[in-house]
């Protein structure tokens, strides 16, 4: 990705300190006789910098959002990860990598299991847009703040039901 972005190769690396936290959150959606009623998560983005996924290989759920359409995201065989873009990410690239906004459906028949292992910055760490990448014609598109108050917004945010995409908040 540093490459992508034409910066140093361990310039993205660097972020992460010796006190970047690791998580894992493993999801569970029991069979729902109203999955046109029930979301087995309802949409969000990922705070942290970098999600891998684990997807249940047999039970289609996640979800993306794209220009206000919901597209499914196939089963695939087994131990198939699938790497998430964070807004903690975002905010580094200057929103060159966006955190995409997704959402999990449920099924009236079976049940679904995830596993989700995030990567994020230190919680004291400040975060914005790295250096490099701004210039006259691409400014910082956003304001500079701690780890831990993204994570503070984005549980406001979900608990609240005030929309998924809290990297807006920090929009300059
Ligand atoms: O279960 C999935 O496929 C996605 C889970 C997810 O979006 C999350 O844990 O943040
Ligand atoms: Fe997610």
């Amino acid at each position: 990705m540093a490459k992508l972005l034409e910066l140093d190769e361990d310039c993205l690396v660097n972020q992460f300190n010796s006190n970047a936290p690791t998580f894992a959150r493993f999801n569970h959606s029991p069979p729902c006789p109203r999955p046109d009623l029930v979301l087995g998560i309802k949409p969000h983005a990922d705070f942290p910098a970098l999600t891998v996924l684990l997807m249940d290989k047999d039970v289609v759920g996640l979800q993306y959002l794209r220009d206000g359409t919901w597209y499914n995201v196939p089963a695939v065989c087994d131990h198939t990860l699938l790497i998430n873009i964070g807004l903690t990410m975002e905010i580094m690239t200057n929103g060159i990598f966006t955190g995409p906004v997704h959402r999990v459906v449920t099924n009236a028949d079976k049940e679904r299991i995830s596993v989700a292992m995030f990567y994020g910055v230190d919680p004291d760490q400040e975060i914005g847009p790295i250096a490099h990448l701004l210039s006259d014609e691409q400014p910082a598109r956003y304001r500079k703040m701690k780890a831990k108050d993204l994570l503070v917004t984005q549980l406001e945010h979900f608990s609240q039901g005030r929309g998924a995409r809290i990297a807006d908040a920090f929009k300059i």
